[in-house]
């Protein structure tokens, strides 16, 4: 299923990485860019991710037969809103924002009810990098697509879109939008506020050279994700704050009984949670 012409507002990490798998797959005749900075855009063309870019929404989305909207969160609403007017009356839109709830809403004000061709996608891959210099073409394989189309969603739309992302190497699958943000507050969104925090409370001790000094592999591997974006996150925890304060909430309970098993000085406690954490990754989590 070839595309035309395919327009990627924001080509940063996640747009920059998906036009450029598309690319190399030769599933796409012409692609147009569009984000806030020219600079970057000349860039993306530079780097043979995009053919050519303009930094008007409504100019970059004309004629284009798939839009994908690869923005922060927080920029969504006004991105459907400025393509809007200009939109081929057949194009389908997608989207890669994290939360899905909060695209919904978006789409429901910008557009004045949620369009039939607009499918609802999130692609579970990325790194603690941004920008289009981090894409890659290979991104996308072997993880995971989450599309959560709604009831009135277009069956072609969706099966679109779908190809679009196994055409990247991905599987995809579909969710409601409530499941999806609830899941992704668990796995995604609460572990990334957990090593935010970590970082910043250990950060700010008096004796914090010393111990980023002598931090060893474990550090390393449980607060790379710190090193993402601020932004996009204060973006995301805004977008999924209910599903995200309950996730909190939950962990803190958790978090509480751990501090008093080590206040009661009881070892036996502690193997008991840690045996059942590690069993639980060890069965699920991936390697
Ligand atoms: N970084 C990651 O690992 C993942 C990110 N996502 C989601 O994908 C989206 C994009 O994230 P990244 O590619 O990582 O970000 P990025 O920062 O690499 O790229 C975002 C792009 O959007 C542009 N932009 C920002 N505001 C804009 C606006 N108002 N109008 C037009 N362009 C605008 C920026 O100039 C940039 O080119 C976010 O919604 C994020 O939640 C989804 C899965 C993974
Ligand atoms: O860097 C990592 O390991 C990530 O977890 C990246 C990521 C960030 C945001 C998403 O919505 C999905 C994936």
């Amino acid at each position: 299923m070839r595309i035309e012409r395919l327009c990627i507002i924001g080509v940063g990490l996640i747009g920059g990485s998906l036009a450029r798998a598309l690319r190399a797959n030769d599933a796409v005749g012409e692609v147009v860019g569009c984000s806030r900075s020219a600079e970057h855009l000349q860039q993306a063309v530079d780097l043979g991710v995009i053919d050519r870019y303009d930094t008007d929404p409504a100019q970059a989305v004309a004629g284009a037969d798939l839009v994908l909207v690869a923005v922060p969160m927080g920029a969504m609403e006004a991105v459907f809103k400025q393509i809007r007017p200009h939109l081929a009356p057949d194009a389908v839109i997608t989207d890669v924002g994290s939360a899905k709830g909060a695209v919904v809403d978006a789409a429901q004000k910008a557009f004045g009810g949620v369009p039939a061709n607009l499918v609802p996608g999130h692609p579970i891959a990325g790194t603690e990098r941004s920008g289009v210099a981090a894409s890659f073409a290979e991104l996308f394989r072997q993880r995971r697509v989450i599309l959560t189309p709604l009831a009135h969603t277009d069956a072609e739309a969706v099966e679109r879109v779908r190809g679009l992302w196994e055409t990247a190497g991905a599987e995809v699958v579909e969710m409601g939008v409530e499941h999806h943000d609830r899941v992704l507050a668990a796995t995604s969104h609460l572990p990334h506020i957990l090593a935010y925090a970590t970082v910043d409370s250990l950060a700010r001790l008096h004796e914090h050279d010393e111990i980023f000094q002598y931090a060893a592999g474990g550090f390393r591997d449980f607060t790379r994700i710190a090193g993402s974006d601020p932004v996009m996150w204060r973006d995301i925890c805004l977008a999924n704050r209910e599903a995200i304060l309950e996730m909190i909430a939950h962990f803190q309970v958790d978090l509480t009984a751990l501090t008093e098993a080590i206040q009661a000085r009881d070892g036996e406690r502690l193997v008991e949670i840690f045996s059942r954490a590690k069993r639980a990754r060890d069965e699920h989590a991936p390697r």
